[in-house]
């Protein structure tokens, strides 16, 4: 870490011991000015975060920081296509999937770009079709992590704009999820894309077998070629696999998992929403990359965004971040962020090798509202935690009622007033008081309805759930998380923290099978007897 860095730490982490006098309730008495000062707007989207414990200096000193890392010269790196990912040797380009733009890639991007919105069209028309003529009724991707969670998310939170075939989406190693999934499916008119960039994932590979069969049962090997499609950049593997070569969708190295829903891995959503659609929701992440690169730091969404954070995480030294998504139909939103962010973040050692002197990436968990307010939103008024969130919501309704979204809007809005503002003991006594109660009973319940407040987020409003507004949403959190990243001097766009259990699970399973007894590991000899023992 270069010593400008270490020093805008330094400055950044003082200022903690002044945080006790961040208090949102009078800050915003203070600053009544608070929501012009501390927002921000780009093509439609407005950022609020101005319920965050931070004022001037605070800002000031996170700006140096996002100066002293070179944040500038980091995201013309990211979109040069400069070697970013520093462990695995490859840049992380998922920008110029959005983009129309010349460029030494664009070619080879537009290119598949086409072949993949030329396919979802001619399966949307019925021009292509299965093995005995019909047309599919249904689409199956067959993925996990970043080939499943992407599609998923977009596919349910667009469903107003479905127009193709049905998609179900099929991720874990568990049986039941196959199964379940193929009850009731047709197998005359039902296509599988199997989504893997390695194509040697476990689960993936489990149940596109388990697929093939339960297809092959009833119509034969031959139907393979036309029920089949394979999304990988591992070709020799889809080939050994059986799936037919002119079925067969690529992508670019330099697309990681969990930044690859822009490319043919997103062939689910374009069957499901059809071209135009599919379009769009690149142009709205385009959008939001252009802001990214050219804005400066103080106006720019995704660095404003990812500084909130550091400040949460690093200076107030909170462990997790929510997000509300207030929207029925972004219930996988913050499943979706908990690869992106945790998969991306959630490391230890910085880019010269030795372990990060800060906390890092947080953890990331949610659920849409209003159903959260009715389960976990008791521990985030009154719990001895705080956890700082991200409130999302369209300011209009798409095929839902007006009256009911003004509801929900209120009830966004009110939850992060609430949890900025608090209750006091005084101001609960007067309200126990104007309902009547009695000089004992507001003594004892008094303390239980206080509500302490000083709980921060962000957030963020846009137009309406289309297929635009859902790229820019998604652009702005990659960006989020790639600010961070530089800030922390790690490496967002690598997961080794995935593989060593992994491996275990290889050994495990053989160990399982056909194990001799004595040879297991000590630490699951005990449970593996036991579940041997169940199983007989
Ligand atoms: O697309 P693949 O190669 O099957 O990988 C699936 C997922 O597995 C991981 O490599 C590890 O969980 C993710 O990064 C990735 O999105």
């Amino acid at each position: 870490m270069s010593s400008n860095l270490k020093e805008a730490w330094l400055r950044l982490r003082a200022l903690s011991k002044g945080v006790d006098s961040l208090v949102l309730k009078d800050m915003f008495a203070k600053e009544p000015n608070r929501f012009e000062k501390y927002s921000l707007s780009h093509d439609g989207l407005l950022f609020d975060f101005s319920k965050n414990r931070i004022d001037e200096t605070s800002i000031d000193s996170l700006l140096g920081l996002a100066k002293a890392s070179d944040l500038d010269e980091a995201r013309r790196a990211m979109f040069r296509g400069d070697t970013i990912n520093f462990t695995e040797g490859r840049a992380a380009r998922h920008v110029a999937l959005r983009s129309d733009e010349p460029s030494d890639v664009s070619e080879d991007v537009l290119r598949n770009r086409q072949q993949m919105l030329d396919f979802a069209e001619e399966v949307r028309a019925g021009n292509v079709c299965g093995s005995t003529g019909k047309a599919y009724t249904d689409v199956v991707n067959i993925g996990i992590g970043g080939s499943d969670l992407g599609p998923e998310m977009v596919t349910i939170a667009l469903s107003p704009h479905h127009s193709g075939p049905r998609c179900h989406f099929v991720s874990n190693i568990d049986g039941s999820h196959i199964a379940d999934t193929l009850l009731g499916l047709d197998p005359e008119t039902t296509l599988f894309l199997v989504v893997s960039k390695s194509f040697t994932t476990l689960e993936t590979m489990t149940n596109a077998r388990a697929a093939m069969k339960w297809l092959t049962a009833s119509l034969g090997d031959s139907a393979v070629r036309d029920h089949f499609v394979a999304i990988s950049t591992n070709l020799p593997k889809v080939q050994e696999f059986g799936i037919d070569e002119t079925r067969i969708f690529g992508f670019q190295e330099w697309v990681g998992g969990r930044y690859s829903v822009w490319s043919s891995v997103g062939l689910s959503v374009a069957i499901a929403l059809g071209a135009d659609n599919f379009k769009a929701f690149l142009a709205g992440a385009h959008s939001m990359d252009k802001h990214f690169l050219e804005a400066d730091f103080r106006d720019n969404i995704p660095v404003m965004l990812a500084l909130m954070g550091v400040w949460n995480r690093d200076v107030l030294g909170f462990l997790s971040t929510a997000i509300f998504p207030y929207d029925q139909r972004m219930r996988r939103f913050a499943a979706y962020m908990q690869q992106l962010d945790m998969e991306s973040n959630g490391k230890r050692i910085t880019r010269d090798g030795s372990v990060v002197e800060m906390d890092t990436g947080p953890l990331i968990w949610g659920q849409p509202g209003s159903n959260g307010q009715h389960a976990f939103f008791q521990w985030l008024h009154q719990g001895t935690n705080c956890v700082p969130a991200d409130f999302l919501i369209a300011a209009k309704p798409t095929n839902a009622d007006e009256g009911q979204h003004a509801s929900l809007l209120a009830n966004c809005l009110a939850q992060t007033e609430a949890l900025a503002v608090g209750r006091t003991y005084d101001e609960t006594v007067s309200k126990l008081k104007a309902e009547g109660r009695d000089e004992a009973t507001i003594q004892r319940l008094a303390p239980h309805q206080v509500f302490p407040g000083n709980k921060p987020s962000n957030t963020i409003l846009f137009p309406q759930l289309t297929p635009y507004y859902l790229g820019m949403l998604i652009a702005l959190y990659e960006h989020k998380v790639y600010v961070q990243g530089v800030l922390w001097q790690i490496n967002s766009f690598d997961q080794y923290g995935v593989e060593l259990g992994k491996e275990l699970a290889l050994a495990t399973e053989a160990q399982m099978h056909n194990g001799q007894p004595g040879a297991e590991s000590p630490y699951t000899a005990g449970i593996m007897a036991a579940v041997k023992a169940l199983r007989k």
